[in-house]
Parts: C-alpha cells; sequence; structure tokens
C-alpha cells in the first residue's frame, strides 16, 4: 500500500503524519502489508530519521526523479540522492507529471532506467484519461504506455518494477473504477508481462490499482487476482483512514 501525499505536507507536518501511522498500524500489520510513503523531496530527510530512529517498517520514496545521473540540470533530483537518503521506492510517469510536464512514454522509460540503475524500484504509472475510456480503448492504450516505459529492460529488470494503474478519470474526482474495471486493465497489463517475459517473471510483478482508493471500497478492489496493492492519493494524508486501508486483509476475512 502506497501513499503518494503529491504536493501536500511540509517536513513538519510529515513527522507528524508518521508518527500518527505508526501509532495506528502495529508491528504484525507492518509485517503483512508492506506500507510505504511517498513524501515530497523536502520531506524525505525527516521520514528517513524517523524511519531509521524508531526503526520503523514503514518504507518510503519519492514522487519523481532526473533521467540524468549527475551535471547542470537545474531544479532536478538524481536517483543517487534519492538511495543515498535511504528510499527504496520512486514514482514515474504519473499523470499529473505526463501532463502538467509534458512527460512522454521515452522520458518515462528513461527514468524507469535510472531509478533501475540506482537500485530504486520504480512504482510505474499508467492509465487512460476520460476520453480514451469513453471510446473503450483503455487497455490497448495502457498496454502501449506499459510497453514503452518497459522498452529495453530484461525480464530480470522487469520483476524489479511495480507498475501502478491510475485511470485519469478516477483520480481526485470521487469516482472510484469499479473492481472490474481495476481488474480489466491489470488483468491485461499482466497479460502483457506474460507475452513479454514469460508467466513466471509476471507473476512476480506488483500492480497496484490508483484513483480515489478509500477505506470503503479497498476490499473490493483488493479481491481482484490482478490487484496487489493500491497507490493512494488523497486518503493518505489522513493517517486513521490510510491505516484503515493497509488494514484490508481484516475487511477482505470479515
Ligand atoms: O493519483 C493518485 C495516486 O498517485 C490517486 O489520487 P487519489 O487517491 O487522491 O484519487
Amino acid at each position: 500500500m502506497a501513499g503518494n501525499w503529491k504536493m501536500n505536507l511540509n517536513h513538519r507536518e510529515a513527522n507528524l503524519l508518521i508518527q500518527k501511522l505508526a501509532a495506528s498500524l502495529n508491528e504484525q500489520q507492518l509485517t503483512d502489508v508492506e506500507t510505504v510513503v511517498l513524501p515530497p523531496f523536502t520531506d524525505l530527510r525527516t521520514v528517513q530519521t524517523l524511519v531509521d530512529g524508531d526503526k520503523l517498517l514503514i518504507g518510503y520514496g519519492a514522487q519523481d526523479l532526473s533521467p540524468h545521473q549527475s551535471g547542470a540540470y537545474t531544479g532536478e533530483i538524481a536517483g543517487s540522492m534519492l538511495a543515498a537518503l535511504g528510499c527504496q521506492y520512486v514514482v514515474i510517469g504519473h499523470s499529473e507529471r505526463r501532463a502538467y510536464h509534458n512527460e512522454d512514454d521515452k522520458l518515462v522509460n528513461a527514468k524507469v532506467k535510472a531509478a533501475l540503475a540506482n537500485e530504486l524500484t520504480p512504482i510505474l504509472c499508467v492509465g487512460e484519461g476520460l476520453d480514451i475510456r469513453e471510446e473503450q480503448r483503455q487497455v490497448a492504450y495502457c498496454r502501449g504506455q506499459l510497453d514503452a516505459a518497459l522498452a529495453g529492460l530484461t525480464a530480470e529488470q522487469v520483476v524489479k518494477v511495480v507498475i501502478a494503474y491510475e485511470p485519469v478519470w478516477a483520480i481526485g474526482t470521487g469516482k472510484t473504477a469499479t473492481p472490474e474495471n481495476a481488474q480489466e486493465v491489470c488483468g491485461a497489463l499482466r497479460a502483457l508481462l506474460v507475452e513479454r517475459d514469460g508467466r513466471a517473471t509476471a507473476d512476480q510483478v506488483r500492480i497496484l490499482y490508483g484513483g480515489s482508493v478509500k477505506a470503503a471500497n479497498i476490499a473490493g478492489i483488493m479481491a481482484q487476482p490482478d490487484v496487489d496493492g493500491a497507490l493512494v492519493g488523497g486518503a493518505s494524508l489522513d493517517a486513521e483512514e490510510f491505516a484503515q486501508i493497509c488494514r484490508f486483509p481484516e475487511h477482505i476475512t470479515r
């Protein structure tokens, strides 16, 4: 379960949210469900200090990285810098970056390679806009995005990638895809991985769903065979709500 904080919470607020989250989830729950936060860059040192100091079983990562290793790229953050801060994950190709920063498939592919070169796990986002959904082209569109993002990667590298299917029309809108909508595309993405690298590789890759995930709808989404987790935006800013999402196995067995 990964919480994408987007451009919210300064480092003091981050401190508070991590402490509340740690208090809401016991060690068993954090062992059963891998829990990850993805704060703004300026919060990462604070999160690292808390996680290390209190030995919290909470993973963390960044929301973007530069495709370059170092050099004259004003305003950019290199993968090696994130790794040095103990990050395990980095979001790549979020629809907000594709839309507001013109990130295309080629750049997304370069960023995936930069993440892997620095031993960071990419959380690679794909997802269709409303126009594509209305034309019922979501499967082909998302498969195309995934194929382009993974270009040139070996099967060994592909197993290290986490994929997040986030339909743009469901992000921050309160309109969650139905569990069947999520399964349709997540299943098609896994099928592409089978075609590309074989069943054994495809089965090891974790595929997340994202878009208006809340405690109230997580169980239905997680019950789908090709959904292995969630990428949560707004609801991850509320410690108790995010903790409830992370406790989803209890909802499923109930
Ligand atoms: O974009 C998202 C996570 O990356 C989803 O955001 P919301 O959960 O706020 O819809």
